[in-house]
């Protein structure tokens, strides 16, 4: 058996465990933008899984994206606020997929796994049961502190929704998707352009100033 017992004297083992017990000055400055910050009270008082809903919200008031019971497929939906907001907001039918597990919401189905997976797409379709009418993509990998990474990293995600999208939406349907830094590269907004009549890069007011993050938003689909 092991003796996982530290061997330190008395008076440097509490020292350590004083030190274990601090939060690292990055976990502090989190913590403190949290306390700070107004959306992450709002999330909670209006039972928003996520201070990221607000973004959604904001994006919808001022595109018009949700319209009249849409269907709609949400990529990186964990924990469940955009697709708690497209519900909330006249979703007649929702399917998510994240990473990570969601909590059921009223109305929607979710999958567990990676969006990139070979067969994925095929499955959501096939739960959505037809085209869809919206397809959200607030996915984002983890940073890895690297800006260039970090950039080729969330392009190729948004990239890959947008191939999605033309796969599945109907005609006239919309996109949001999440990117970083200088908005759609020139290929990708090449065929935004081509196959959406209305393109716009945004920053909702809910999106933290110092993240580069931002979203490019597309209406009227043209399919082929
Ligand atoms: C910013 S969060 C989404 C927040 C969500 N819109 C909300 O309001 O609750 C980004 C999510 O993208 C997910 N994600 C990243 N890469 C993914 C992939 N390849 N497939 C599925 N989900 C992915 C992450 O697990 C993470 O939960």
């Amino acid at each position: 058996m092991t003796d996982n017992s530290s061997k330190l004297p008395p008076r440097r083992e509490a020292v350590r465990l004083k030190n274990a017990r601090k939060l690292s000055t990055s976990s502090q400055r989190w913590l403190q933008r949290q306390l700070n910050d107004p959306y992450v009270t709002a999330a909670k008082v209006h039972g928003w899984r996520s201070r990221a809903a607000f973004k959604l919200i904001e994006l919808d008031e001022k595109y018009k994206l949700i319209g009249k019971n849409p269907r709609v497929l949400d990529l990186g939906a964990a924990p469940g606020g955009w697709s708690q907001v497209a519900l909330a907001r006249g979703a007649s039918k929702l399917v998510g997929i994240d990473l990570l597990e969601i909590q059921p919401v009223s109305g929607a189905d979710f999958i567990k796994g990676d969006f990139l997976e070979e067969g994925m797409e095929a499955r959501l379709t096939e739960m959505l049961g037809g085209k869809a009418d919206l397809v959200l993509s607030d996915m984002a990998p983890n940073t890895s502190g690297h800006v260039a990474t970090d950039h080729l990293r969330i392009m190729a995600l948004a990239e890959a929704a947008l191939a999605f999208a033309c796969d599945v939406l109907a005609p006239g349907g919309g996109f949001v998707a999440k990117l970083f830094q200088g908005g759609a590269e020139k290929e990708m907004l090449m065929t935004l352009k081509r196959r959406f009549s209305n393109v716009k890069h945004a920053k909702p007011p809910a999106s933290r100033k110092e993240s580069k993050e931002m979203y490019v938003v597309a209406t009227g689909f043209r399919p082929d």
